[in-house]
């Protein structure tokens, strides 16, 4: 039997001293001597190799090669918009067209984009999830190695967005559009605890038609009642900002926020290295 050492396990090829020993007593039909058995070989142990220049270089090449890589997590109902803007994103930063021309996504899209200066030298690998009911129980498996969530709202489809209004009586005979779905929603992110620390961008989405809720009154009468309120989960780094992921208007401003907020969030949540 031979065993033959890996490479760097420490021990070089050694031949077993059974086999060999039968071997020589066969051939050597003439000895007198009772058959002696040979000595067993001791398995020569060598010391760790030194790291060679290879191993030096190419460490060094590595270091200045790579580059972190971020995942970015897009949730939000469905229809309001996430793989429009996933389009956009990667319109905005790699050379293509986009693709607005959408169908319900059941599953996953994904893409990574490459930043370019002056933008600080990452990767984000951006997730586009289904946002039907049936699909968002498959969520919570993306919060543990996401780097940031951006929930996406339409901002046509929310009544005047002001969740105090939903309590009350002439509140109950409004059209509301999906507001109270979208509270209840953002508070099962917020409040789920893999998500805890994770930067959560919500976008403002379709700011493009005349019918949309302004930015602000989303912010005051949806958002940061969310956040502040009981179901509002831990402190964590969080920004509204308005968008069409139609047009583009906005997503390079939500990019940039994203890029700022994970690097700073990096202690906790480290980069993957590529
Ligand atoms: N006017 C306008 N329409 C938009 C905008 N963003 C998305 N839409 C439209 O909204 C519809 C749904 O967009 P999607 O990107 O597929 O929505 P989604 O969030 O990915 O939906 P699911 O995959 O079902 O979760 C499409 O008809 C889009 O063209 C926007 O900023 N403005
Ligand atoms: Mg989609």
């Amino acid at each position: 039997m031979v065993r033959v050492a890996k490479d760097g396990d420490g021990m070089s090829a050694c031949f077993d001293c059974d086999a060999l020993g039968d071997r020589q007593l066969v051939d050597s039909p003439t000895d007198l001597e009772p058959p002696q058995h040979p000595p067993p070989c001791k398995p020569r142990v060598s010391s760790p190799r030194p790291p060679t220049m290879y191993h030096l270089f190419k460490s060094i090449y590595l270091h200045a090669t790579s580059k972190e890589e971020y995942s970015i997590l897009l949730l939000g109902l469905d229809n309001a918009g996430k793989t429009t803007l996933l389009e956009q994103i990667k319109a905005a930063y790699t050379p293509t067209h986009p693709n607005l021309r959408t169908v319900p996504t059941v599953g996953q899209n994904v893409a990574t984009v490459s930043l370019p200066p002056p933008n600080p030298p990452i990767y984000l690998k951006i997730w586009d999830v289904g946002g039907q009911h049936s699909l968002r129980g498959l969520w919570q498996s993306y919060y543990t190695s996401c780097h940031a969530i951006v929930f996406v709202i339409d901002s046509t489809d929310i009544g005047d967005a002001d969740i105090a209004h939903l309590a009350t009586d002439a509140g109950r005979n409004e059209e509301h559009g999906r507001l109270d779905e979208c509270r209840l929603v953002l508070e099962d992110v917020l409040q789920n605890e893999d998500a805890v620390g994770v930067p959560v961008l919500v976008l403002a989405n379709k700011q493009d038609r005349e019918d949309c809720v302004e930015v602000v009154r989303i912010k005051e009468g949806l958002v940061r009642k969310v956040f502040e309120g009981e179901k509002g989960g831990n402190v964590r780094d969080s920004r509204v900002l308005p968008c069409s992921a139609l047009t583009g208007t906005g997503v390079r401003e939500a990019v940039e926020w994203l890029c700022s907020r994970v690097k700073w969030n990096k202690e906790a949540r480290p980069p993957v290295m590529r």
